[in-house]
């Protein structure tokens, strides 16, 4: 487990360019598992997650092909199904959350797909339920054994039929919309996801040749097609990465330009910023955000205090809760943060009262803070990162705080975030990586 020592309190000053969206990459990975054919992805991340697939679908039998820094080609002609019995597989797959959706792809091309658990964050509960009740609906048999914790979905023919999602999951409308592009007939999906994500998903599958239509929408119509060709596909700027450099650009007081990054495509995530105080500005498609010595949180029309709630696309996002939360603590005014989706994701925040931070958690889900107003900073001190937002989220904090923290266990985030504490330290952070 690493650690990083950071020393705090400087303002940074320069301009960052957001990685490929980590959510997106997982889900592209996996569709290159539908045909023989050859797949280039460009602005792929180097980051944890994202490697932890790609070695596994080499192992799986892909061929991978690393053509520059961040583009692959992948071509997954000779797959190895034994190996989805393996202790290998058992062990690879269950460390991310990612490896759920290899299921879809292996279904529709294989005819059966096997996954131990998924890993990914403890942040709460997270059931697998919409994932393999999409699948039954699609024809396949569904067996979980809970003694070696391994999912298995196995089908000789999958048919197109209309189906309402248990809820709008956004790995599991992946996965469903991969098993049906080649089901027989059509199917169709109400109360789907269409996170950006999901709607560069779609893009990809129509350039394979799959007959998608509804994209961005909750409904969409998958008319089955016998086989899919390759493809070369380019996966989005990170919005969550964007959001967090929103977050520590204003905690900081740094000038900061966020560079390319796809701005219509990060819905309502830049006018959540500006309710905070944020204050920001569209230069091209970069966002420029000037020092700031102090920001107001607004309050409803009524006068009521804010919440900034999580919300399935196109609300606002779970994952960039955490950095709201810490940029709240040194705003002017009062906010409460309900994190509806994730029940653990909250606990962090002891850390940030340790540091000297104003918040009541109210519950798991909810928590109400205390501007400071840059009037008194954070204090520095020593953590451990819980999940990767929660990670990213007290590095922002570290950043601020005037003198040394340490944050352990930052392979969480190493997870989501390609050489984090280099990027930062080119604009004038102190990030030491130290290798344990
Ligand atoms: C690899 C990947 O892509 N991970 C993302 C994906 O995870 P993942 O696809 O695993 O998350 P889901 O969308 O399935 O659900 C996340 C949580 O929200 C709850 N839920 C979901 C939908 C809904 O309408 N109501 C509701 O309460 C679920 O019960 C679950 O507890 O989507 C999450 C929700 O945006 C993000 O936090 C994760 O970063
Ligand atoms: C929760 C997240 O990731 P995962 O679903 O991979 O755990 C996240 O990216 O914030």
């Amino acid at each position: 487990m690493s650690t990083f020592e950071i020393i705090g309190g400087k303002s940074l000053k320069g301009e960052l360019t957001p990685q490929g969206a980590k959510n997106e990459a997982l889900q592209i990975l996996c569709a290159t598992l539908l045909t023989e054919e050859k797949v280039t992805i460009h602005n792929i991340p180097n980051i944890l997650d994202v490697n932890k697939l790609i070695e596994l679908l080499s192992e799986l039998g892909v061929s991978v092909c690393q053509e520059s820094k961040n583009t692959y080609s992948f071509e997954a002609k000779n797959i190895n199904l034994d190996y989805l019995n393996s202790p290998e597989f058992a062990s690879k797959g269950s460390s991310l959350r990612g490896s759920i959706m290899i299921i879809g792809p292996l279904l529709a091309r294989f005819g059966k797909g096997y996954i131990p658990r998924p890993g990914g964050d403890k942040i709460g509960r997270r059931r697998l339920d919409t994932h393999f009740l999409g699948f039954q609906k699609l024809g396949a048999k569904f067996n979980f054994n809970p003694g070696e914790n391994f999912y298995r979905v196995e089908a000789s023919e999958l048919k197109g039929c209309y189906m309402l999602l248990d809820e709008a999951s956004v790995t599991g409308t992946a996965n469903i919309i991969m098993a049906a592009v080649m089901a027989k007939g059509t199917t169709t999906l109400y109360n789907a996801a269409c996170e950006p994500y999901i709607q560069q998903l779609c893009r990809m599958l129509i350039s394979m040749g799959a007959k998608i239509s509804g994209i961005g929408s909750n409904l969409l119509s998958i008319e089955g097609v016998k086989s899919l060709s390759g493809c070369e596909h380019r996966v989005l700027p990170d919005m969550i990465e964007i959001g967090s450099f929103i977050g520590l650009a204003v905690m900081t007081k740094s000038e900061i330009t966020i560079k390319d990054v796809a701005y219509h495509e990060l819905g309502m995530i830049p006018d959540a910023f500006k309710r905070m105080g944020v204050k920001m500005e569209l230069r091209g498609d970069d966002i420029y955000i000037p020092k700031q010595e102090n920001y107001q949180i607004e309050t409803f029309i009524d006068g009521s205090i804010l919440t900034v709630a999580d919300a399935p696309w196109p609300g606002l996002t779970p994952d960039l809760l955490s950095v709201f939360l810490v940029l709240a603590t040194q705003a002017k005014g009062s906010v409460l943060i309900h994190q509806k989706m994730f029940e653990s994701r909250l606990f962090f925040t002891d850390k940030l009262i340790d540091m000297g931070a104003q918040i009541i958690l109210c519950d798991p889900h909810r928590a109400t803070v205390i501007g400071l107003n840059q009037e008194q900073g954070l204090r520095p001190t020593t953590m451990v990162s819980p999940d990767i937002r929660a990670g990213v989220a007290l590095l922002i904090a570290a950043l601020s705080a005037d003198g040394k923290s340490i944050i352990h266990n930052i392979d969480q985030i190493d997870r989501g975030y390609e050489n984090i504490d280099l990027r930062l330290n080119a604009i004038g952070a102190n990030i030491k990586r130290i290798s344990n």
